[in-house]
């Protein structure tokens, strides 16, 4: 048959890497479904709503490293909204595409459905224009290879989702054919002479200094650059700290790894070897309120910082510096210093005693942390929710091989259901465990339905410790509370008569540690595992943490009066 609109989005998600699209159906987006299930190498994904439509895309950009989530006009855009607001700050590459209303209606002032309500469809694409780094509205079939070749190149280049719009009557209109997809997808390298500048700039940014550390970002995994970081590590043969969103970027079994940078919550003695650098080299840094502790631990010496695609030092700037080709064409240029790791083992402090409970004993997070780190094999992709379950899973030592997925600058409670689910679709061959809080359950609970239908066998740690705890230490009151389920039996009940969800309860140690054992045995669907724990048995890293985040939210205004 005729090659459509429809069919050229299909040829072009395929071709950037997308196996499977997400999708909630509507009136707006039906035609344009039927071309992207059509395409042999896409596989259509339903989910139950488009929040956990758009975050199950973004959690497969994790995988995947580009997604693809088609939602209807406005009622299901506007949720999805939220899920692309998490792949702009997480920095991945989803492509939110929406279906729109018949091109015949702007303009004869015709009242739609599922619009505000007035002849002005346009509010959506100037939305989205807010939370992506391209959006496109196709007005005419002709137009749409130029629009969806630009979006989507736009993602792929500045890994920040893109949006495209595709009106009903579009999608199955006759369009030509794509041209090479490298035209798309090939990356802009580095330029020659700002590679050897920047790099003339690290020699002496360096030179004479005792002291170099390098401290890791999220930006690294983004940007593709693990690698080429161990390279450059190496060459330097300094101390490497992490920032907790980067956790799983760099091996914690190196033996340059000196532990997680987080202020007053840092770990192993990342804290000590931070403050104690006189250089400090920062590959792919976020330094946001959160990872600061409230601004409380913000670098105070001089930074080199190595970004996506550009360089800075004290005093200089060097853009189209890509981080992967920068940190390679650094490393034979460094002197070997290992001054610092030679302090390190002065200042490493001794593991901490781990108590083991006895079978009978009632469930603590300390225990329940302790047998999930028996859990991490080098199979293992962790996410952890917003919530205590960051600290007991930044606090968690990760086998080689071992992958970490947080969400620390978006942080919305939830998120690691639906973004689980789609991670796992992408990787079968992993064990992905979901460490979350009831709190965080109870707003993206539904997609465990989509993990029982395509036969997901996530393992779901649910933290019970009876409401939003992070908020009781940063700022208590009444809010804090909610209502409890019986967790273990609402995911029984998404399995009706064709599912095999599993729902445990463990209030005890033994009652975990046989619970875990049915987890980590069961392959036909996801297994939940309701921990309950003392409300007030929370991390002592959180409160510390919330002490002084609560102390940035508190800040006065600056004196208006004059
Ligand atoms: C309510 C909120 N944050 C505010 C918030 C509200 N809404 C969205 C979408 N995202 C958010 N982060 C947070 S961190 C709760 O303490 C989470 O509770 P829970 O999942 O139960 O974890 P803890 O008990 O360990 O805190
Ligand atoms: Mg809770």
């Amino acid at each position: 048959g005729k090659f459509t609109v429809g069919d050229y989005l299909a040829e072009r998600l395929a071709q950037v890497g997308c196996r499977h699209h997400f999708v909630v159906p509507g009136d707006y987006n039906l035609i344009l479904l039927d071309k992207l299930q059509a395409h042999p190498d896409l596989r259509e994904v339903g989910c139950a709503n488009e929040l956990n439509c758009a975050l199950a895309a973004e959690g497969y950009a994790r995988a995947n490293g580009v997604s693809a989530c088609v939602v209807t006009y406005s009622v299901g855009a506007l949720s999805a909204f939220n899920g692309t607001g998490s792949a702009y700050a997480e920095n991945l590459p989803l492509i939110l595409i929406s279906g729109s209303p018949n091109t015949n209606d702007s303009g004869q002032y015709h009242i739609l459905h599922h619009t505000l309500g007035h002849p002005d469809y346009t509010y959506q694409y100037e939305m989205a224009k807010k939370i992506t780094c391209c959006a496109v509205s196709v007005p005419r079939a002709v137009d749409a290879p130029r629009l969806i070749d630009r979006a989507i190149r736009a993602a792929i280049l500045s890994k920040k989702p893109c949006y495209i719009e595709i009106p009903t009557n579009l999608a199955g209109a006759t369009c030509v054919r794509p041209g090479p997809i490298s035209a798309v997808t090939d990356p802009i390298t580095s330029d020659k002479n700002a590679l050897d500048a920047a790099a003339k700039c690290a020699s002496e940014y360096l030179d004479g200094k005792l002291k170099p550390v390098i401290l890791v970002g999220p930006k690294v995994g983004r940007a593709g650059a693990e690698k080429e970081l161990i390279q450059f590590a190496e060459a330097m043969g300094c101390s490497v700290a992490l920032q907790p969103a980067a956790k799983g970027m760099f091996p914690e079994d190196h033996k340059q790894f000196v532990g997680i940078f987080w202020g007053q919550v840092s770990s192993d003695a990342a804290d000590s070897m931070v403050h104690w650098a006189d250089a400090m080299i920062c590959v792919g840094t976020i330094f946001n309120d959160y990872s600061t502790v409230g601004w409380t631990a913000v670098p105070d010496i001089p930074l080199m910082t190595i970004d996506m695609d550009h360089v800075t030092f004290p005093g200089a700037h060097f853009s189209r510096v890509r981080m992967n080709e920068f940190l390679s064409h650094l490393a034979p240029q460094v002197t070997f210093n290992d001054t610092t790791m030679i302090e390190y083992k002065r200042l490493k402090p001794d593991p901490p005693h781990v108590h083991t409970a006895t079978r009978e004993e009632a469930l603590t997070r300390k225990e329940i942390q302790r047998q999930v780190q028996e859990m991490l094999t080098e199979r293992t992709s962790l996410f952890v929710d917003t919530g205590d379950s960051w600290f007991n899973g930044i606090a968690l030592k990760l086998p080689p091989g071992a992958k970490f997925e947080i969400e620390m600058q978006w942080g919305h409670i939830g998120w690691s259901i639906p973004a689980a689910f789609g991670y796992a679709l992408r990787h079968p061959d992993r064990h992905t465990i979901v460490l979350i809080g009831d709190g965080s359950f109870q707003v993206t609970a539904q997609e465990v339905s989509q993990m029982v239908r395509y036969k997901v066998p996530i393992t779901i740690l649910l933290i019970n410790n009876r409401g939003y705890t992070i908020e009781v230490e940063i700022h208590d009151g009444s809010y804090n509370k909610i209502k409890n389920w019986d967790y273990a039996k609402l995911v029984e009940a998404f399995n009706s008569t064709d599912g095999q969800a599993k729902g445990l309860l463990a209030n005890t140690a033994g009652e975990l540690a046989d619970a875990i054992k049915v987890a980590e045995a069961h392959k036909e669907g996801p297994t939940l595992i309701e921990c309950t724990i003392d409300q007030d048995d929370c991390s002592k890293e959180l409160i510390t943490w919330g002490h002084y985040v609560a102390a940035a939210n508190a800040r006065p205004p600056r004196n208006m009066s004059v």
